[in-house]
């Protein structure tokens, strides 16, 4: 069955009137006669394009007696044509306003329903002309309304208006593609009015499936432009009048932006991520728009590790922004978590931004580390360090070189331990790191900072190679240092130089007396043999070395020992490895800095500046560093305090990345480790030298079914943070070493239930560590603390110093020990020999009254300093 169309139909689809539609159907010799009169599909194709486009080539598909009297109307009739469209462009702009009194309002529910399934045109103005004409019945089986203009002969800039219903549904099958519905949005106007028509006219007479198939190609294309109006516009769409003379710049349609493919990482199986990505995709106009009033970040430099607010920051945009798009993508995070590589590409991508991801280490890397050599470089002396197995000798060693060496007189010719010291041979000095040799060189290798030119082996000669020698060559020859071998005790009767010789060329470590390259110097602490041989050797190696320093240069120095001292606060034992560091430089040490107070040499003698390879006690930093630190004189305070704060929020940062990060880590782990329990331990003690030998200590405590895992530690009393940490592990201890809790501390502790152990003694607090893990009673004693006081004022009696005191926590009690606390450290231990109250002797005083305290031997006490008395208590040991 041919499929026909009347004229009247064609005239609404198109938005003129049914008289022209005839006029030019007549002209291209149709037999029309009036607007009831039907014409084949074809046809109907025909008459649209002739009328809209003039288009001769549709003309071709008409019977060839049609052609010719067509093609005569065709060169009549151009201008005519082109001012109907451009009147009907001209009459839709007003039509909106007028257009819903234009319309007939109450439709039947057959027409509604038809309605639902395609947008309608309006006809504007038209309905005044050519409504009478236009029976009821044929308006509902148009789903569109056309707008008719008014004819007016300007040209029209802006084409058609189409103004779309609210229910713009569209039938299943319009999947035509974007690009093909664009085109026909501007082009074939009259083919897909006419296509759309067909199909309405279908849909209404209930046509088969199969003629709805025929018919298919042009559903589509009408479909998809209709549907690309539905999609992109909120109520109409403009569409540009082809025929205009004055025709606007068509914008080229934007191409789309590249999207990286969708990451393969955590959230790559999430169901959300398909639709978020839409979402999103809209949301990046919002954002788009936003960025044009605001700041535009074009380019950040982030760390690797970066925090979801950090980014915002970054990218000066709120956080929640940053927020809705991985949650949008189906990543449920909060402000502190971190992003990942992936989260990070595809937040560049939908905020625009180019990322670098940057070492934040290069932020506060104030070291300048130069290849070229320095000119102005001078001899230095070399730095030594002593290695060896444990009972071999190495502090009786340093201890005889520094006697036989260290000048007599200077202070009085007592040393103090300072972690290292210089001594001299043949008038040229030679630095030794005095510090149990292995921990410090371990360290400091750890922190990259390999400051020993020659490291010397101590072995003793009675008892040969030791597991713990083994462990040293290994470290020595990792460095790359040269070695010298020390046989120690050779004054023993025992002393067997040759098979350590042995033992140790089996390793490696050939005597030059063997044919190999590396000296053993015999040597006795006791008699002090050997020992000018042994510093002989090591300047003969050192000047094959060439080390040189230049004693001009901004100073730089490597921390060996640190510690907070009673009085003089954070001080550390730096060797100058380059430039001379003199009081009043501003300094930084990693996250501490300063300004440099006093210089105190191995000596105890204050001195003005240390040059190359010697070594002071730097006093005037903020804080403790570590040992292994890197300190360096800044031109400015500011300088100083700038790199140490980077510093520090870098090691902040990672310290709360542990903290966030880790659990999935610790629990992994614990898996991986099978029955193994692990007993938490938060450590503080008062020196580094301390913290360092307890925490390795700790590390070892361990068997195969129980460990110590030191998850915080520190130097410095005990802090709320430390409270707070504890409580909120499981399975966790505070443990203090020379360190006490005070205060709001203490207080808290109390509340949170954490339980702090403290210790004075290294032994005692590994034995109760021990004590715990294989569940014996190992403490034999243990303390009852009965209170704390604040001294709020001292003043001298004859009996000694005595400290005003105010009860803060418990009671205070006479008889008992007593200790003082400065800063959380605790500074001295002792008796409390006299407790008074208004000149009273009283065996005790409670919380918040005022006392007077003397302390046996001890008037150093402080305004500020606490005061702690306690009883120590016997305790059952049960099995
Ligand atoms: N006869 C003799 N005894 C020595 C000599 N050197 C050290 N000793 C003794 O060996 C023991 C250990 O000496 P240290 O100097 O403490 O050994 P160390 O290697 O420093 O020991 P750790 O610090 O525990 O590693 C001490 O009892 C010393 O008196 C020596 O040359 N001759």
């Amino acid at each position: 069955m041919i499929e026909k169309v009347r004229v009247h139909e064609i005239a609404k689809e198109l938005g003129i009137a049914s008289k022209d539609v005839l006029d030019k159907a007549k002209k291209m010799g149709l037999e029309v006669k009036s607007a009831q009169s039907v014409v084949t599909m074809e046809q109907a194709e025909s008459i649209a394009n002739y009328i809209m486009n003039g288009d001769e080539s549709a003309q071709v598909q008409k019977p060839k007696v049609v052609k010719k009297t067509s093609k005569k109307v065709n060169e009549d009739t151009p201008e005519e044509t082109k001012t109907d469209v451009k009147e009907t462009a001209k009459a839709s702009e007003e039509a909106p306003a007028k257009k819903e009194e234009a319309q007939p309002e109450v439709k039947p529910a057959a027409e509604e329903k038809q309605e639902a399934k395609a947008p309608k045109v309006e006809a504007k103005k038209e309905e005044n002309a050519s409504a009478p004409k236009a029976p009821k019945k044929e308006t509902a089986k148009s789903t569109l309304k056309v707008v008719q203009p008014t004819v007016r002969p300007v040209i029209k800039k802006s084409g058609l208006k189409i103004v779309k219903k609210k229910k713009p549904k569209v039938e299943e099958n319009y999947s035509i593609p974007q690009k093909q519905a664009s085109v026909s949005s501007y082009g074939k106007m009259s083919a897909e009015a006419l296509a759309e028509l067909s199909r309405k006219k279908k849909s209404t007479t209930k046509q088969s499936p199969t003629s709805k198939k025929d018919q298919g190609t042009k559903l589509d294309i009408f479909g998809g432009s209709l549907s690309d109006v539905s999609m992109d516009m909120d109520d109409q769409v403009t569409l540009l009048d082809l025929n205009s003379t004055e025709r606007a710049p068509i914008a080229p349609e934007e191409p789309r932006k590249p999207r990286a493919p969708k990451p393969a990482g955590r959230n790559a199986n999430k169901k959300q991520a398909p639709r978020g990505r839409k979402v999103s995709r809209d949301k990046r106009k919002k954002y788009a728009k936003v960025t044009h009033e605001e700041e535009v970040v074009t380019h950040v430099e982030i760390p690797e590790d970066i925090r979801v607010y950090e980014f915002a920051e970054k990218l000066k945009r709120p956080m929640s922004d940053i927020i809705k798009v991985l949650f949008d993508l189906g990543m449920m995070m909060t402000k502190n978590d971190f992003l990942g590589a992936d989260e990070i590409e595809i937040l560049s991508e939908e905020f625009g931004v180019e990322v670098t991801i940057v070492d934040p280490k290069d932020e506060f890397n104030y070291v300048e580390e130069t290849e070229v050599e320095d000119i102005n470089a001078v001899e230095r002396p070399p730095i030594i360090t002593i290695m060896g197995h444990v009972d071999h000798g190495k502090t009786s060693l340093l201890d005889a070189i520094r006697k036989a060496k260290v000048t007599e007189g200077e202070a009085g010719g007592i040393t103090q331990h300072i972690g290292a010291y210089t001594v001299e041979q043949n008038n040229k000095a030679i630095t030794f790191i005095d510090t149990p040799g292995h921990a410090a060189f371990s360290s400091m290798r750890q922190r990259g900072t390999d400051i020993t030119d020659v490291v010397v082996i101590v072995v003793a000669a009675d008892d040969g190679v030791k597991p713990q020698t083994l462990e040293v060559i290994n470290i020595a020859k990792e460095s790359g240092a040269p070695v010298i071998v020390a046989l120690t005790k050779m004054d023993k009767e025992t002393a067997n130089p040759d098979l350590v010789k042995g033992q140790m060329a089996e390793h490696g470590i050939s005597p030059v007396d063997w044919g190999g390259d590396v000296e053993f110097v015999p040597v006795s602490s006791k008699t002090g043999m050997g020992i000018d041989e042994l510093l002989e050797n090591i300047l003969l190696t050192a000047e094959v070395l060439e080390l040189k320093a230049n004693p001009e240069a901004p100073a730089k120095a490597a921390v060996v020992e640190s510690s907070l001292e009673k009085g003089r606060g954070p001080v550390a034992t730096v060797i100058v490895q380059n430039g001379t560091l003199k009081v009043g430089d501003n300094v930084v040490c990693g996250s501490s800095y300063g300004r440099v107070k006093a210089l105190v040499n191995e000596n105890g003698k204050q001195i003005k500046s240390v040059g190359p390879s010697h070594t002071s006690v730097v006093v005037g930093l903020n804080e403790v560093p570590a040992a292994g630190e890197i300190m360096m004189a800044m031109n400015s305070d500011k300088e100083a305090k700038e790199y140490a704060h980077k510093r520090y929020e870098y090691e902040r940062n990672k310290e709360l990345s542990k903290s966030t990060k880790s659990t999935l880590e610790d629990m992994t782990s614990m898996i991986a480790e099978g029955k193994l329990k692990s007993l938490k331990v938060v450590l503080k003690t008062d020196v580094h030298g301390s913290l360092e030998a307890i925490r390795s200590s700790l590390t070892e405590l361990r068997n195969d079914e129980v460990k110590i895992d030191v998850i915080s530690s520190g130097v410095g009393g005990i802090t709320e943070s430390d409270v707070e940490l504890v409580s909120n592990s499981e399975n966790c201890v505070l443990l203090g070493f020379n360190v006490r809790p005070t205060g709001s501390v203490k207080a808290l502790a109390k509340q949170r239930n954490v339980d702090i152990r403290t210790y004075s003694i290294i032994y005692q607090l590994l034995d109760d560590m021990t004590g715990m893990l294989t569940g014996m009673m190992a403490p034999k004693f243990t303390e009852e603390n009965t209170g704390q006081a604040e001294v709020k004022d001292v003043f001298k009696s004859p009996k000694g110093m005595v400290a005003g005191c105010l009860v803060v926590d418990g009671r205070l009690i006479r008889g008992g020990l007593v200790r003082v606390i400065r800063e959380g450290v605790v500074a001295y231990e002792g008796e409390l020999v006299s407790l008074k109250r208004f000149k009273e002797d009283v065996e005790e005083i409670g919380n918040g009254y005022e006392c007077g305290v003397i302390i046996s031997n001890y008037n150093d006490v402080k305004v500020g300093d606490v005061i702690e008395t306690f009883k120590k208590v016997e305790q059952k040991v049960s099995l």
